[in-house]
């Protein structure tokens, strides 16, 4: 079977540029909500990503796998890596954009296994805007940046309202999060830049 993807992005796009209010290069974001599995620091056998900020539209993210994230004896689940790259390109579009958005779609390639103690390095960039699609992809290498590449993903994020959420999460959650704010580790950015 042919690996060769179909292009990318799969429709014209404008080019995404970085919001002028995005942070800069090697700023840490930690997590944005504390019950996230992706980044939460509140949940224990979480991915607990760790991004950061990298050049234009890029971010940096990593994170380590543990007995708890595991598929097959010793080797990290396939569900959980996709969530890490879901997690990586959600902020790559949050922070870079400056905009809420949702995955309306995740592809990913598996390129090689990866072993329980590895940490795996993603980079996740911006690859194009069209009306409310944005399109990112990322890359994982195995225990360093430049270390043998482990996964691809392609990502069509969907711009919303914050209504999205607040019409759609569950009640007992949003109420923990009004009454608890600093739930939310971040703070809300203009949704009309
Ligand atoms: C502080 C910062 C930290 C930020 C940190 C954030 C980190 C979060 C990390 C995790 C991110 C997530 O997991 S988010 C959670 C998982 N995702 C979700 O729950 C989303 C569930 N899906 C939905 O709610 C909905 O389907 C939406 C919002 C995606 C789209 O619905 P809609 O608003 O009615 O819009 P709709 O017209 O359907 O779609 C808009 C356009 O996108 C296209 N489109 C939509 N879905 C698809 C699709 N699967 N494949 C192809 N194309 C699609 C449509 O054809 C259309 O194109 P055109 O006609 O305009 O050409």
């Amino acid at each position: 079977m042919s690996r060769v993807p179909p292009p990318w992005p799969p429709v014209e796009v404008e080019t995404a540029h970085r919001h002028p209010d995005a942070p800069p290069p090697g700023t840490k974001f930690g997590p944005h909500y504390a019950h996230c599995f992706g980044c939460g620091d509140e949940v224990e056998h979480g991915l607990h990503l760790q991004t950061e900020a990298g050049e234009g539209t890029a971010i940096h993210a990593q994170f380590t796998v543990t007995e708890a994230h595991q598929g097959a004896p010793g080797l990290a689940h396939g569900g959980l890596l996709a969530c890490a790259f879901d997690e990586a390109l959600g902020v790559t579009v949050g922070q870079q954009l400056r905009r809420p958005a949702v995955t309306g779609r995740l592809e990913t390639d598996f390129l090689a296994p990866v072993p329980v103690g590895s940490t795996l390095h993603i980079v996740g960039t911006l690859d194009g805007i069209a009306g409310r699609k944005v399109y990112a992809s990322a890359e994982g290498r195995l225990d360093a940046p430049d270390g043998p590449l482990a996964l691809r993903a392609r990502a069509l994020f969907v711009i919303v309202d914050f209504r999205h959420f607040v019409e759609h999460g569950r009640a007992e959650d949003l109420r923990a999060v009004a009454e608890n704010p600093s739930l939310l580790r971040q703070s809300r950015f203009d949704i009309n830049p």
